[in-house]
């Protein structure tokens, strides 16, 4: 999968973080949904690589970087982890797109390092629970846990990847995602959930000066259009992008449309 961008791995203290990385440029971070990784953002990696420096980090717990020490992980640290890991990389400031679980981290890294953060993509956001770090998991997330682990990472693929996907996803599109999703790791995918309770998208995004624009389809199931419109709404300065009858993978499933929603977005002065 994602062979012309093969992984790569940066120390960050304890922790090996794997990435993929294409072309020079300013730096555009990309960071991936709860049953992703990475090799989610194949055209990404290919098309935006012409005139950015693009990373796109697997989570801790993900592809093939170590779990966090935390099995019951905060928000920031994640965010503390991204702004390790870009230290490592050389990069002090970049645009990031965070699509659902990763738009969760992405606020999170723009309330604790918003010096570091250009402009914000929220590609179907998901907006979190605001959970205390000792509360029970919220249904839709210990769902996703016990589907793990009475299935295994192909069997939570086999059921729940295509139920992902828009109306008009290709072959092609519901294969990469079943086979990105049956490369989660139990620990990461069980702490993600976690993050997913904790996390708090517009709390974490109040009062920041910051360009935001949030994407997102209208035939998704995970994150419904009506919510992400909302979140646009609640955050003043954010504007909202239609991608049109499509599901959650839509980087994937309209890859040109995806593209050119970021690249118009990404030329815009601050
Ligand atoms: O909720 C699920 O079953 C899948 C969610 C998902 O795939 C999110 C993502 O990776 O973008």
């Amino acid at each position: 999968m994602s062979e012309a961008h093969p992984r790569k791995t940066v120390a960050v203290g304890d922790l090996a973080l794997s990435y993929r990385e294409a072309g020079t440029g300013p730096a555009l971070v990309l960071l991936h949904g709860i049953g992703s990784n990475s090799g989610s953002w194949i055209h990404q990696l290919a098309a935006l690589g012409a005139d950015h420096r693009v990373i796109a980090w697997d989570a801790p717990g993900y592809g093939r970087s170590d779990p966090l020490a935390n099995a019951r992980p905060a928000p920031a640290d994640y965010a503390d982890h991204l702004a390790a890991a870009l230290d490592a990389l050389g990069i002090a400031t970049a645009d990031v797109v965070g699509h659902s679980f990763g738009a969760l981290v992405a606020a999170a890294f723009a309330r604790r390092h918003p010096a570091r953060i250009g402009r914000l993509v929220l590609s179907h956001p998901a907006v979190g629970f605001g959970a205390a770090a000792d509360a029970p998991l919220p249904e839709g997330a210990a769902a996703r846990v016990r589907d793990l682990e009475t299935l295994g990472p192909k069997g939570l693929a086999e059921k729940r990847a295509a139920r992902t996907c828009g109306p008009h996803a290709a072959p092609e599109v519901i294969d990469l995602t079943r086979r990105v999703m049956g490369e989660i790791r139990p620990e990461g995918y069980r702490a993600a959930n976690h993050l997913l309770a904790r996390g708090d998208l517009l709390a974490d995004l109040a009062g920041l000066d910051l360009p935001i624009r949030v994407m997102a389809g209208t035939a998704d199931p995970i994150t419904p259009e009506a919510r992400c419109r909302d979140v646009a709404a609640r955050l003043p300065g954010a504007d909202y992008v239609d991608l049109g009858e499509v599901g959650h993978p839509s980087y994937a499933e309209v890859p040109e449309r995806y593209n050119e929603a970021l690249r118009r977005f990404l030329r815009r002065n601050r």
